[in-house]
Formats: C-alpha cells, sequence, structure tokens
C-alpha cells in the first residue's frame, strides 16, 4: 500500500480540544467542548483531536461523549492523545469506543534533551517503548498516529529509525512536531523531505505535521512541510495552544485555498487545477473562530490573519478608494469565503472622499460637491478627535453643517402632568409653518411618551422614533440633560430614501423640554425633506 502518494489532499487535524485546550486559561467543559466539537464537523475538519482522555475523567468523558455525537460514520475521525504507557492508551481506546472511526495518538519524546531530562531514558529503551505501545494502540484501533514529540530538535537518524519501527507497528500516521516552535520554514521542509528519503516503510503512512508558534513561524512551517510531502497538518482554531499556540486552522485553510494553483504541482495535481486542496468549509471559519474565543475566552487579536476584526476592514482613503472601485486591488480574498457578510470600510482620519460619500449615500444623504467638501472638512476635524466614527457622527455632520433647517415648526409650551398616581399627560403648543399656533394634548406611558404624542397630532406627519437618549452633560442636580432623537419617515410618499435617519438634538436643564425640542427639531428635517415633492403640511386638527 502506498497511503502516502495516494492523498492527493490535505487532511486538516484540530486540535483545537487537546492542545488547543493547553493553553493556560483556556480550560473548557464538557458541554463547551462538544458544541466546538460539532461546529468543527460543520467546519469540515477531517480529525479531531477531543482530548487526552486519561488526563481527567473529565476529559474522558468529553471524548466519549464527542465520540458518541460527533463520530458518526459520516462524520470527523475522532482521537485521543495517550502516552506510551499502557493505561494511557487504554484510557483513549475506551472514550473512543463509540466512535464510528477512532483514532488512538500515542507519543513519547526522542530529542536527546527530553529522554535525559524527561523521561531518564535510553534511546534503546524509548524504540522498544514506541515499538511496543503502537503495536498495543493497534489492538484496540485500525487507526493509530505515532509523534515522536520534539522531533525537530532529534538526532535525525534516530528519528528515522524510530519512525521506521512505529510503522512496522501499524502506525498509519507519523505526526512529526516541533514541539517548541524551533525551526525555520526551510529547516521544517528540509526535515520532512529528509523522512521521506530514509524511512523505509514511509509510503505505508500519512506524514503529519505538528508545530508551535514560538518565533511566529508555525504556518510558514507546515507550508514547507506540504512542499516536502505532508499531508496532514494538526493546527487549532485561532492558532490557541501550549505557550504562543499552534499553527492556527484558518490561516492554513485560507493559505492553501488562496494559493492553491501554488500548491497543487506538490499535490501531484495539474498546476491550473481550481479543485479545493482540503475539505474545510471555509464558510464555517468565522464562525467557528468566534465560538472558539467566546467559549475559552481568548481574545482574537485584531490584526489576526483570516479573522481578526481588521482582517477585512480598511480605514485609508487610498485603499479604501481602490476598494470601491475593485476589491481585488486591495484584497486577496473574499470576506464572505469566511462567512463574513461584507469587507469594512471603516471612517477614520485615514479616510477619503470616495468612502466618505459612499457611506453617506448608503445613509440616505446624496450631497452636491459643494455641501460633500464642506462635510468632509467637519469629518476630518472630527476624525483627529475621535479614532473611529459611527453613523450617528455622520449623520450629526451633515446635519449641523449642511442641512440648515428652517425652524418650520416651532415649540411655544410643553407641559405635562405625571407621577405615581397620575396618568401621564402632555399639553403642547407650536407655531406651524404657516405662522399659526395650534395647541394639543395626549396621555402616554410617560411624560415624553406623553409629549411626543401631542407633538405628533399637530405635526402630523408620519415617523417612527428609532432612538431616544438622554445623557447629563454637567454634573450636580443642575446638570444640564443632552436630548438625542432619532426617527425615520413612516409614510409612502416615496420621496425620503427607506434608510434615512433624522436625527435631533436639544439640551436644556428641563429633561422635558429638551427631549420636545429635540423631537421637533427632528421633524422639523424630516418634514424639510418632504417639502419640494409633497407637501404634506396643512396640520390637521
Ligand atoms: C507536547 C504535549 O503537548 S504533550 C501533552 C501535554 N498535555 C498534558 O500534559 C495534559 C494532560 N496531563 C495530565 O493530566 C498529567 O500530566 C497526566 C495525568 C498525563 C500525568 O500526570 P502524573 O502522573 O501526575 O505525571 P506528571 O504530569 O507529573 O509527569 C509526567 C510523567 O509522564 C512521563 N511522560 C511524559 N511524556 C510521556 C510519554 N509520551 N510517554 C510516557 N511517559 C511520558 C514523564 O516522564 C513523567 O513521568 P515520571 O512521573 O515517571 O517522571
Ligand atoms: C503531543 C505532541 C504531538 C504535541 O502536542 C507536541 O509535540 O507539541
Ligand atoms: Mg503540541
Amino acid at each position: 500500500m502506498n497511503v502516502q502518494s495516494q492523498s492527493k489532499r490535505i487532511i486538516i487535524f484540530d486540535t483545537t480540544l487537546r492542545d488547543g485546550e493547553q493553553c493556560p486559561g483556556a480550560t473548557l467543559d464538557v458541554d463547551e467542548k462538544l458544541t466546538i466539537a460539532r461546529q468543527l464537523a460543520r467546519l469540515g475538519v477531517d480529525v479531531i483531536e477531543a482530548g487526552f482522555a486519561y488526563a481527567s475523567p473529565g476529559d474522558f468523558t468529553a471524548v466519549q461523549k464527542i465520540a458518541q455525537a460527533v463520530g458518526t460514520a459520516d462524520g470527523p475521525v475522532i482521537c485521543s492523545l495517550a502516552r506510551a504507557i499502557p493505561n494511557d492508551i487504554k484510557a483513549a481506546a475506551e472514550a473512543l469506543k463509540p466512535a464510528a472511526k477512532g483514532r488512538i495518538h500515542t507519543f513519547i519524546s526522542t530529542s536527546d534533551i527530553h529522554l535525559e531530562y524527561q523521561l531518564k531514558k535510553t534511546r534503546g529503551e524509548v524504540l522498544a517503548i514506541a515499538e511496543e505501545m503502537v503495536a498495543y494502540a493497534k489492538s484496540f484501533v485500525e487507526d493509530v498516529e505515532f509523534s515522536p514529540m520534539d522531533a525537530a530538535r532529534s538526532d535525525p537518524a534516530y528519528l528515522y529509525q524510530v519512525l521506521e519501527r512505529a510503522i512496522a507497528s501499524g502506525a498509519t500516521t507519523i505526526n512529526i512536531p516541533d514541539t517548541v516552535g524551533y525551526m525555520t520554514p526551510s529547516e521544517f521542509g528540509d526535515m520532512i523531505r529528509g523522512i521521506k528519503e530514509n524511512v523505509p516503510n514511509v509510503d505505508q503512512a500519512i506524514i503529519s505535521v505538528h508545530g508551535h508558534n514560538d518565533l511566529g513561524l508555525a504556518v510558514a512551517c507546515f507550508l514547507e512541510a506540504v512542499k516536502n510531502g505532508a499531508r496532514q497538518l494538526e493546527c487549532t482554531i485561532n492558532g490557541i495552544g501550549e505557550r504562543a499556540g499552534n499553527a492556527s486552522l484558518e490561516e492554513l485553510v485560507m493559505a492553501l485555498h488562496v494559493r492553491r494553483q501554488y500548491f497543487n504541482p506538490f499535490l501531484g495535481r495539474p498546476v491550473a487545477s481550481d479543485a479545493p486542496l482540503t475539505q474545510i468549509n471555509t464558510q464555517e471559519i468565522y464562525k467557528t473562530s468566534r465560538m472558539v474565543s467566546t467559549l475559552t475566552g481568548m481574545l482574537v487579536q485584531p490584526n489576526k490573519a483570516i479573522v481578526g476584526a481588521n482582517a477585512f476592514a480598511h480605514e485609508s482613503g487610498i485603499h479604501q478608494d481602490g476598494m470601491l472601485k475593485n476589491r481585488q486591488t486591495y484584497e486577496i480574498m473574499d470576506a464572505q469565503t469566511i462567512g463574513l457578510t461584507q469587507t469594512l470600510l471603516v471612517l477614520g482620519k485615514h479616510s477619503g472622499r470616495n468612502a466618505f460619500r459612499t457611506r453617506l449615500k448608503e445613509l440616505g444623504y446624496d450631497l452636491s460637491e459643494q455641501d460633500l467638501n464642506k462635510a468632509f472638512v467637519r469629518f476630518k476635524e472630527l476624525a483627529d478627535k475621535k479614532k473611529e466614527l459611527s453613523d450617528r457622527d455622520l449623520e450629526a455632520i451633515v446635519n449641523d453643517e449642511v442641512q440648515h433647517v428652517p425652524e418650520l415648526f416651532r415649540l411655544e409650551l410643553v407641559q405635562v402632568s405625571c407621577g405615581n398616581r397620575s396618568c401621564p399627560t402632555a399639553t403642547v403648543s407650536l407655531t406651524t409653518p404657516d405662522g399659526e399656533e395650534l395647541t394639543d394634548a395626549a396621555t402616554g406611558t410617560g411624560p415624553v411618551d406623553a409629549v411626543y404624542k401631542a407633538i405628533n397630532r399637530v405635526v402630523n406627519v408620519p415617523n417612527q422614533l428609532i432612538e431616544y437618549s438622554v445623557q447629563s452633560v454637567t454634573a450636580g442636580i443642575d446638570a444640564i440633560g443632552e436630548v438625542t432623537i432619532r426617527l425615520k419617515y413612516g409614510g409612502s410618499f416615496g420621496v425620503v430614501p427607506a434608510n434615512r435617519i433624522f436625527s435631533g438634538h436639544a439640551a436644556n436643564t428641563d429633561i422635558i423640554v429638551a427631549s420636545a425640542q429635540a423631537y421637533v427639531n427632528a421633524l422639523n428635517r424630516l418634514y424639510a425633506s418632504l417639502q419640494p415633492v409633497e407637501p404634506v403640511a396643512t396640520p390637521v386638527r
């Protein structure tokens, strides 16, 4: 059998639930592990290393439950780690029983430093243990993986010998770990080529790689390994794991996806083939990343490749301009490929007019060139003070700088009666655009609601209040209350874009008065925008 050369695709072995969980503070309970395992199956990983069954009763149960619930015939292989010790292997075999496809992953160190100080054993003793324990694991399951721990710092001649014996004893996957993240990519590639060339029975097993990110090189090492014959990659979601973490699944998968034509020849495929190199459903990547981050409490740094908050966000004007003209000017992947809805154009001090105009249009403002320039000056001034400008900031800029709304309706009087034993009632008087003073009253769920209902009876423009906020701008009992209102047009004249928001703003020591003024302010903007096409006015009493 020539297992290795038959494999024209890359097997993704996820160890988030084993090595990933080994990072300080990332401990998961059984249910959390099960939740992640289900998501890993949706993501399409080939193998889930569900835990280290011997390590604790909780890990045993987690491996067992995952084997039962996720390890179905058409699901992933479920794997448990085990030291090269009979009791570890027995526990792994027992926990994996419910899995349709179970794998025991047994390991023992091969570097002199580990042999001398950790295991206190000779090379000959470790060779014999490896051989014996692989055979023992094989007595339980067909699928056995063997790892010579700290392979990267092991004497190559000894490493070849151990691997040959492990394969002869039944290992179907030989996994080559850079346990301490020491190697450079070309050295790692050379190590894999050395194994291919010097382990006589290597074709009877899949060559796998496992690596850590102590020098930030794990993914780069793995890609060199693929070029030299590795066909299984052991990795974790968000790259979590022991110390600086493991090689990150999303980075590996997307590197192989985006650059598949570069990697094709190394897998014996035609260069131009567009067929995926892994069976990962890339659209599940972002969701899986969020889930792992939430459940482990391990935050993802914003500039993390693929899944960081900034991975598909652009702030600088030149990039945003390019993106708006053609996404490929500044992106090598489509955000949708990893399950995000879209690329983000973040408006900040580095942004330019094109992105500013585009976002305003999305918010329903189609400004003339002159107005746009005016608003843009204000935008840059504000952006110097704030890291990121929200849609609300943009609305405020346009409202203040561009739309000098005439005071069509003017608040003359607002009076409320409320308390714990009375129904909140408000009376308002407004001067209308025709100069007439109208008064009306209404009851509501509270004083502000009553005021707004009374104002609506006078103004008579259908609208939907979508935000009301009140904040104090000075300290103490006599603080000034600042009220901000956001509303949408609720009618059907068809002249106001459906997404257009009208904001109103007012400050007063009496928050009921501030609320009434802010509302009238927003209604004036809405009313003004309706005027040229359809005179709604003539308030009906
Ligand atoms: C590179 C890796 O990621 S390896 C996996 C690391 N993961 C973990 O260690 C998490 C789970 N571990 C545990 O829960 C515990 O360490 C246990 C249950 C496995 C063992 O606990 P203890 O019996 O108390 O041993 P302890 O952890 O103190 O020491 C490890 C022992 O295993 C031995 N050992 C380490 N690796 C191996 C191996 N691959 N095969 C055989 N023996 C090993 C060590 O030499 C040491 O033996 P000693 O006690 O005779 O000196
Ligand atoms: C158990 C082995 C594969 C490991 O995690 C390592 O060497 O880093
Ligand atoms: Mg590891």
